[in-house]
């Protein structure tokens, strides 16, 4: 047996917090969804239009999740300044009024990229498995404790890394995608970075045992899971069927990208 094995939960000594914070940051780094080839190819400027938008559809159900569960977690804080400062998190998707914030800047992205904001807001093509896997992040946050759910939330250490990188292969591969439609990705870089450094410093905190401190940890990887669940059901689906992008589907990764690259913005495939 290898003299490596990690301790049985629970038993090990508390971690320092510069370990405890390097084994929390271990985990997106290993296990991040930037990993996932659907990811991967989309950065590559791989993904034909009808997959893009496929993964814009069913993206827009986690974004509509976040703001009920940010909710789930505000309702377990005893704390008038905690809870002030957890709601910040569910402006910034529902907005402070009708046509701001997160949500509303998903829906501008979707338009930007020829999908109607009727087709998102139904929710009508939204994949089972995307259902399942964020059905089981707002769950994992409603019944978890506090330190649990914080902790699911710092899969966003690794976030704004993500949108810049994302930004940079929207701009370069897929220009029938409005400018204006990448706004969502361009407030995220801020906004994860600060809710990262507030969740990451709550969770140092609040974890004062080891068993507690594997907790953060355990939830830090199943919410790594989550969004690599959540890719793979986007990335096995068929297009719909009277999609007009859908017949692209199936050609080898990298076709489509040297026909986007010829053409001008606002001229969609
Ligand atoms: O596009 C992405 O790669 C990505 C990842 C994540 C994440 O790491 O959970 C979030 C977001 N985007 C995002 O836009 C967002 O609002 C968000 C909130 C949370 C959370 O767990 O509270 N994660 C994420």
């Amino acid at each position: 047996m290898s003299t490596l094995a990690p301790p049985p939960a629970g038993i090990g000594e508390l971690w320092g917090p510069e370990e405890f914070t390097a084994r929390l940051r271990a985990v997106p780094a290993e296990r991040y969804h930037d990993r996932h080839p659907f990811n991967v190819r989309m950065h590559q400027g791989g993904l034909t239009p009808a997959e893009l938008r496929r993964w814009i559809i069913n993206r827009f159900h986690y974004q509509r999740r976040i703001p009920v569960k940010d909710a789930l977690i505000l309702a377990k804080f005893d704390d008038s300044a905690l809870r002030r400062s957890w709601l910040r998190r569910i402006q910034d998707h529902d907005g402070a009024a009708e046509g701001e914030g997160g949500i509303e800047r998903w829906l501008r992205l979707g338009e930007a990229a020829g999908i109607d904001r009727g087709r998102l807001v139904s929710g009508d093509e939204v994949l089972p498995g995307v259902r399942l896997a964020v059905d089981g992040y707002v769950n994992f946050c409603r019944l978890g404790s506090p330190l649990e759910a914080v902790a699911a939330s710092l899969t966003e250490l690794a976030a704004p890394t993500i949108m810049r990188t994302r930004i940079d292969a929207f701009e370069r591969c897929y220009p029938w995608i409005e400018a204006e439609g990448l706004a969502y990705f361009r407030t995220r870089i801020g906004q994860g970075a600060r809710d990262s450094r507030e969740a990451l410093a709550l969770v140092l905190a609040w974890a004062d045992s080891r068993r507690e401190q594997e907790a953060a940890v355990a939830a830090l990887r199943f919410k790594c899971d989550v969004l690599w669940s959540l890719l793979d059901a986007v990335a096995a689906a068929e297009s719909p069927a009277g999609d007009p992008a859908g017949a692209s589907a199936g050609v080898p990764a990298g076709a489509f990208a040297e026909a986007d690259l010829r053409q001008p913005a606002g001229e969609r495939p």
